[in-house]
């Protein structure tokens, strides 16, 4: 029997009851479900990562839909069990949905969820962030001033790599990986090289505007460059950034021969999920060879660090934070909340998930459509020609 789970109730006279398994930022996303005749329940366990059978007692006997969270574990016993409570919705607080069994959901026509865009740029500048931090060694170098142990600069203090006129790489160059990959050749000047199974057009089209830019004002132009294997990226680039999805073609992509093939000196920049890195294979890289570095916002076995990492110097590691602006996380829970209100509604599904900015205008009322439903095909709904 599942222990009692406390929540906070907004609109206890709704017609159609919505559980969250988190309280999530801001309150636009409330307000839009309450307008809409939705009884909201918020669980504010404390308890960071929520199980299947909290999740199960939370959907009880009656429940429209739920917004849950990338931790949360959601499989057949959770779509069985929404299923019987008359649910037909559910969204993750995310874009990435690996830990949604789809075929699961499909079985019980439950439609999934998630938040594409709102948080490409966020994302991608945290990617930068790392990257920058990873070159120029600025934990190291913090770490060091606060022990008190600088006493006077050095020609040699905290030399790190300089990133203008190097080659990034980029694995995976869909939204995210694309929006990383303009900010490091327009900020820094660096050449790209990209690896992904469909070519990524209007990045190219960036760079080649970019640097006819560069040529016409008299600076060395940017280039860019397909790759045709993953392992041509990795022997070529300076700093590689991960933003694939994770499923089973993308599961240890990078392992260790894939590690010794990179540059000693190279850097690994990680926000995409942790199975992506063979974590074990990562340390013992780092290891062997000190100037090579990472920044890694994601990791294996979340919330826990592979033995050995935390010891590493030539490591930089954020607790999975790449979404995490005010702006953004409040546009999730917005996006989060209308798709799973679209379905309740019988909204169509919007027909474009890389253009959701229609639904985060705080001035207006958001479209009558979910923003983005991953199993809208195979549950044959309706798509919005609005
Ligand atoms: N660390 C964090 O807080 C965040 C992590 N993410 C992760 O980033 C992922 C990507 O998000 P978006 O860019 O919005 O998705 P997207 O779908 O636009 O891009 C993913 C790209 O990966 C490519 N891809 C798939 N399999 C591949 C393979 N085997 N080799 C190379 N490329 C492959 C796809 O073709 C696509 O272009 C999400 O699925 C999520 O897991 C997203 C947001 C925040
Ligand atoms: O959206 C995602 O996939 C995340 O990892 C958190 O923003």
């Amino acid at each position: 029997m599942a222990k009692p789970v406390s929540i906070e109730v907004w609109n206890p006279n709704g017609k159609y009851r919505v559980v969250s398994t988190k309280p999530m930022p801001g309150t636009r996303w409330i307000n839009l479900l309450i307008e809409q005749d939705c009884r909201v329940e918020i669980c504010t366990q404390k308890k960071t990562i929520l199980s299947v059978e909290d999740i199960v007692a939370l959907i009880g006997d009656k429940c429209d839909g739920v917004i849950g969270q990338l931790t949360e574990d959601w499989g057949e016993t959770l779509f069985q069990a929404l299923s019987r409570a008359g649910g037909r919705a559910f969204s993750n607080m995310a874009v990435g949905y690996n830990n949604v069994d789809v075929n699961a959901a499909n079985k019980y026509g439950v439609a999934v969820g998630n938040t594409p865009g709102v948080l490409t740029e966020t994302t991608a500048e945290l990617a930068a962030s790392l990257s920058l931090a990873a070159a120029r060694r600025i934990v190291e170098a913090d770490e060091f001033m606060r022990a008190g142990l600088y006493d006077g600069w050095l020609p040699n203090l905290f030399v790190g790599n300089l990133l203008k006129g190097q080659t990034v790489g980029v694995i995976g160059a869909g939204r995210i990986g694309s929006a990383y990959a303009r900010m490091m050749v327009e900020g820094f000047k660096m050449n790209l090289i990209y690896y992904d199974l469909y070519q990524s057009t209007r990045l190219e089209k960036f760079v080649t505007a970019y640097g006819a830019f560069l040529k016409a004002n008299g600076e060395q132009p940017v280039t860019w460059k397909r790759a045709a294997s993953m392992d041509e990226v990795l022997q070529e680039a300076d700093v590689i950034s991960l933003h694939p999805i994770l499923d089973k073609t993308t599961y240890h992509l990078v392992n260790k021969e894939r590690l010794a093939k990179m540059k000693k000196e190279a850097i690994l920049i990680n926000c995409s999920r942790g199975p992506v890195v063979d974590e074990v294979a990562l340390v013992e890289h780092l290891k062997q060879n000190p100037m090579f570095r990472v920044g890694l916002d994601v990791f294996e076995d979340e919330p826990y660090m592979k033995p050995g990492l935390a010891d590493m110097k030539n490591a930089v590691v954020v607790p999975h934070i790449a979404s995490a602006s005010k702006w953004t996380r409040e546009g999730m829970a917005t996006l989060a909340a209308l798709n799973v209100l679209g379905k309740i509604k019988g909204y169509p599904v919007w027909d474009d998930p890389n253009r959701v900015e229609p639904f985060l205008n705080e001035n207006a009322r958001p479209p009558a459509a979910s923003p983005s439903i991953v199993n809208a095909k195979a549950l044959s709904l309706p798509v919005s020609k609005l």
